[in-house]
């Protein structure tokens, strides 16, 4: 359950809130990076919207392929896939913040990170998203421990009749309160 992750932030919240009077501010929220790394990196192993949805207004030929794409077809681009693939993020599947430090995700190639959409269709929310997300995270970590209890999936499932990213059993885990 990455605890060593949450010890982490846990205790850069703390020391940010105490610059700002205690309080999780705007700006103090604004300051931890870590936080948006990690809320980036939730976003690359389970992106809300799996993929996106386009229809070709022209005729298209991939390049590099035989594969043409005609006027009118509807075309899908799994962002869950590329958000996977190894040969953009090295072990996909582990949980790693440090993909989107400063220096690590200036190297993410164009369109390997996508949970926002991208073209003139990206979310308009994409700034909102990220302040909600990272609220929301920072309230269960300043006041919880998060850990896995005898319920939790060893690997997470999906449900296949949902369109959004959601996991197939829920995932039960144990939430111990932080004593300040
Ligand atoms: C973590 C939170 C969010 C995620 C992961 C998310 C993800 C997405 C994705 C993947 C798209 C499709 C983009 C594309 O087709 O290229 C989209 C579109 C959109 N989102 Fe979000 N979104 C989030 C939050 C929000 C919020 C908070 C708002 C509004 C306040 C919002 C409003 C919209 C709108 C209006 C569109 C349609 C844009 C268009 O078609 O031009 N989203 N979002």
């Amino acid at each position: 359950m990455n605890e060593d992750i949450q010890e982490q932030v846990r205790t850069l919240l703390q020391e940010t809130m105490q610059k700002h009077d205690g309080k999780l501010t705007y700006e103090a929220l604004q300051s931890v990076d870590y936080l948006d790394m990690i809320f980036s990196e939730t976003l690359r192993k389970y992106p809300v919207l799996p993929f996106l949805d386009r229809t070709c207004t022209k005729t298209y030929r991939v390049p590099g392929t035989d594969i043409v794409l005609d006027k009118g077809v509807f075309a899908f681009t799994s962002i869950l896939g590329i958000q996977r693939d190894p040969q953009y993020f090295p072990e996909p599947e582990r949980f790693d913040p440090e993909r989107f430090s400063d220096a690590n995700r200036r190297n993410i190639p164009s369109c390997c990170f996508m949970p926002f959409g991208e073209g003139p269709h990206k979310c308009v929310g994409l700034r909102l998203g990220y302040l909600q997300g990272k609220l929301g995270i920072a309230h269960i970590i300043l006041n919880y421990r998060v850990h896995p209890c005898a319920s939790t999936p060893a690997k997470m499932e999906f449900n296949l009749h949902s369109f959004l990213i959601s996991p197939r059993d829920g995932v039960p885990l144990k939430f111990t309160r932080v004593t300040k």
